[in-house]
């Protein structure tokens, strides 16, 4: 699986030995940065993971930030993007069983290395249920979507 990894300079210091487990347990790790530990905006970040993602070079995508609230909100701006801020494993796991989470988000002030870890290997084994309401619920969520971009639109 490949992932688009992205952390703003609060999540930068779990980086590094965040992407040393991904690959060990064989995930591709597609780093879109911050590459020092200077100040960045998260939302610079997730534009990059979200594009890795609708782009199709990227499967799924993990943020850092530093409570992981602020990537959360940014990635859900880009339209496909589903994320969310798990700190535990089985929000990491249902949130794709049953809502297809593309995007997992983890705050680096609020957990630790071993706990990332954890949450992260949950988040790449799961796999979206494909039931038929779940599906039902994925197609309102892109209702949503659709109707409020269509506002902008007919407001320009
Ligand atoms: O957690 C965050 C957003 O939800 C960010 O990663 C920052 O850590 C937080 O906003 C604090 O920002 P600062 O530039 O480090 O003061």
């Amino acid at each position: 699986m490949r992932i688009a990894l992205g952390t703003d300079h609060s999540g930068f210091a779990m980086k590094s030995e965040l992407i040393a487990y991904m690959e060990s347990i064989g995930l591709t790790v597609i780093d879109h940065g911050s590459f020092t530990p200077e100040r960045v905006d998260f939302p610079d970040i997730a534009r990059l993971v979200g594009e890795s993602l609708r782009s199709g070079e990227a499967d799924r995508g993990i943020m850092l930030c530093g409570s992981g609230i602020g990537a959360a909100i940014a990635a859900n701006k880009i339209p496909g993007i589903r994320a969310c801020v798990c700190h535990d494993t089985y929000s990491a796991h249902q949130g794709v069983e049953h809502d297809d989470m593309n995007v997992l988000c983890i705050g680096g002030k609020i957990i630790g290395l071993w706990l990332a870890q954890e949450v992260v290997s949950a988040f790449v084994r799961a796999e979206f249920s494909k039931g038929d309401y779940f599906r039902r619920r994925l197609k309102k969520l892109d209702q949503l979507e659709w109707d409020y971009a269509k506002q902008l639109v007919e407001r320009e």
